[in-house]
């Protein structure tokens, strides 16, 4: 039998190596992120000014300082890649006009000895980028010069220092604040420390630490709220301007296929990916909401999406985006939902981050911090669905800071009962904890139970009342196989989501519907690639640049990509997530490949799709450990 704690991937002996081969050691295993990594940005040397190499005037004329001559440019430029250019292949017309490195597949030469770009009639770019936030919306943030006054309303209404008016939408109670007696310690800060940045009274973790971890966990286990009580509840000081129920989206959770959101690797072009592999539901890379609202351009960027993810999946069902945030204080996440709320066309749903481990995310106060101060983050929820119109919030959670002290079940009934929140996802580890351990499905269980007693009956609640919709509860946690996947559905969740399964194996979502092993032939691995980079020269660009950011990304997911172990080789068929396998002989060279740990090898393949590595070009793993145990989230 498969044992799920070994760490030993069990191999048939077939393809076992033979012993003094594996006698090769093994690097000592590094531990945590490379943090100093540094990145060459590979630019052209004679760039051609942007609007000129698509055809276009510029805006610029004499002061632009790119070059402006086409021949002169193309005279000095670095031979093509190739002659078929995915984009022009694929929708008749190339973004990166005379910068494309495959241009020969879309160039002409005149009779005057003059180059001219080609583009198939009828031609259309069909990829749009969603939620790119204007640029003059991100200039007043930096400059703060963009109205806010909404969501500093909405923020006092929020704290219970302002009544709502009758014409704020509707006016729905909020349940008192107090439950179990546990009232917020910072409930009296002033409306002014919450909007100015500068004045807010610091309360990070410091603060934080009032409420303590044992204070929050007296009587888990016994606290009830039914949804009797709910409406039962007196008219509490906090009144809370929300939509009707029917105006509010509501997301049907049931069985998606949640791509989890994961930093760095779960970029557009992978999600898109996941995608086209069966994936029907994703999230942005978390964005913290202080830079968002300095009008960071950076930050901004991980909001983006792409048209493909909201399309309709191969499995029939519409794919929904969702933002992920991480804030610790409101302000921060009531003006970002906002700006999101008003500038962005692409978002299905707003996600609160609040089991983030890693310390710099953490100290802030935000992420898997927010557990430390339950009050806290329910007004966070609060004030972000209130101000986010028809965009329904979701929360991302784990189990506690401590390994051995839970906290989020108790906390999942205060979300039920204080907030609308559409979907709250657990995965079954503490902060402490990381990734060491299986994940605790057995408590993502008992969530789940405590969930679904509280959502009965929840249809029939009053007009007025705060929750409009049953809250979904997702579970999260080491899911590698469909046999996984089906597993975590048993426990009662309404769905389970995959992060690190769907790196490793992006065709994980194929098996759940198939509901069987399918084992990809090396062919077909080097096509999933080939896939990526087409996403990634399609998102980022054909030209110099973007082959440059495609490469980079792919070699990250590659630091991921390389640990599937094929199903064939398994002595028994069920792998898990935590496994490595000993040392095995692959079926053919290509699979060998594949499965090599030395970035070279990594190197070699991008190759295949995006050409000769540039001299200058370097990359460091952002995960020392080659990934997989030390990840963050
Ligand atoms: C590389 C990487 C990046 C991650 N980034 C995020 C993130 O930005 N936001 C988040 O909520 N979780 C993040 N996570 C956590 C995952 O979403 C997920 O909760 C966790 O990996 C457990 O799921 P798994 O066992 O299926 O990997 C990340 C995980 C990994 C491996």
């Amino acid at each position: 039998m498969s044992d799920p704690h070994s760490g030993v991937a069990p191999i048939r002996e077939e393809f076992l190596a033979k012993p003094e081969q594996a006698e090769r050691k093994r690097k000592p295993k590094e531990r945590g992120q490379n943090k100093k990594r540094s990145k060459v940005s590979v630019r052209e040397e004679n760039a051609l000014c942007p609007a000129i190499s698509v055809g276009k005037e510029c805006p610029f004329q004499s002061n632009c300082k790119f070059g402006h001559d086409v021949e002169v440019y193309l005279s000095q430029k670095e031979p093509d890649l190739g002659e078929k250019c995915v984009n022009f292949e694929t929708y008749g017309i190339c973004p990166a006009g005379y910068k494309c490195r495959w241009l020969s597949g879309h160039v002409k030469l005149n009779e005057d000895g003059k180059h001219e770009l080609v583009e198939k009639p009828d031609s259309k770019f069909g990829l749009t980028m969603l939620n790119a936030v204007d640029k003059n919306v991100q200039k007043k943030l930096r400059t703060k010069q963009l109205d806010l006054s909404k969501a500093e309303r909405m923020i006092s209404i929020v704290l219970g220092e302002e009544k709502p008016k009758s014409n704020d939408q509707n006016i729905q109670e909020s349940p008192k604040q107090e439950v179990n007696g546990t009232r917020d310690q910072n409930q009296d800060q002033t409306l002014a420390d919450n909007n100015d940045p500068k004045a807010v009274k610091e309360d990070g973790p410091e603060s934080q630490a009032t409420e303590t971890p044992q204070k929050q966990d007296e009587g888990e286990g016994n606290h009830k709220v039914t949804t009797d009580g709910i409406h039962k509840q007196s008219r509490s000081d906090v009144l809370l301007p929300t939509l009707r129920p029917q105006e509010k989206r509501r997301i049907d959770w049931k069985g998606r296929k949640i791509l989890a959101p994961l930093t760095t690797v779960g970029n557009p072009p992978f999600r898109r990916l996941c995608g086209s592999l069966g994936a029907d539901t994703f999230y942005t890379e978390m964005a913290m909401c202080q830079p968002l609202m300095q009008g960071h351009q950076p930050e901004w960027a991980l909001v983006r999406g792409i048209n493909t993810e909201r399309e309709i999946m191969p499995s029939g069902r519409k794919g929904i985006l969702g933002i992920q945030l991480a804030c610790s204080k409101l302000w921060q996440g009531v003006k970002t939902a906002q700006v999101i709320a008003e500038n962005c066309d692409g978002a299905d749903f707003l996600d609160l981050n609040c089991g983030c481990p890693i310390d710099l995310v953490f100290r802030q106060g935000a992420g898997s911090s927010l557990l430390e101060s339950p009050s806290r983050l329910i007004r966070n929820l609060q004030g972000i669905d209130a101000i986010s119109g028809t965009i329904p919030t979701t929360v991302k959670l784990r189990t506690g800071n401590r390994e051995d002290h839970p906290v989020v079940n108790k906390l999942l009934s205060r979300i039920h009962q204080e907030t609308n929140t559409s979907a709250a996802v657990l995965h079954g580890r503490s902060r402490q904890q990381r990734y060491s351990k299986l994940a605790n499905w057995e408590y993502v269980k008992d969530c789940a139970s405590n969930i679904r007693k509280l959502n009965e009956g929840i249809e029939d609640l009053p007009e007025g009342s705060l929750r409009t919709q049953p809250l979904a509860f997702i579970g999260n946690g080491d899911c590698y196989s469909w046999e996984d996947w089906y597993e975590g559905m048993d426990t009662g969740v309404d769905t389970t989501m995959i992060a690190r399964g769907a790196l490793v194996k992006p065709w994980i979502f194929e098996e759940i519907d198939a509901r069987q092993y399918i084992d990809k032939s090396s062919t077909q691995r080097l096509e999933i690639l080939q896939e990526y980079c087409n996403n990634g020269l399609q998102y980022w660009g054909s030209d110099a640049q973007g082959i440059n950011t495609t490469r980079r990304f792919f070699l990250e997911f590659m630091s991921f990509f390389h640990r599937y172990t094929p199903i064939a080789l398994f002595e028994v068929a069920r792998p898990r997530l935590n496994q490595r396998p000993p040392l095995y002989n692959a079926r053919d060279e290509m699979e060998g490949m594949l499965a090599s740990t030395n970035v070279n090898d990594w190197l070699k393949l991008s190759e295949r799709f995006l050409g000769p590595t540039p001299s200058r070009f370097n990359f460091t793993p952002k995960h020392k450990s080659n990934s997989i145990e030390e990840a963050e989230g």
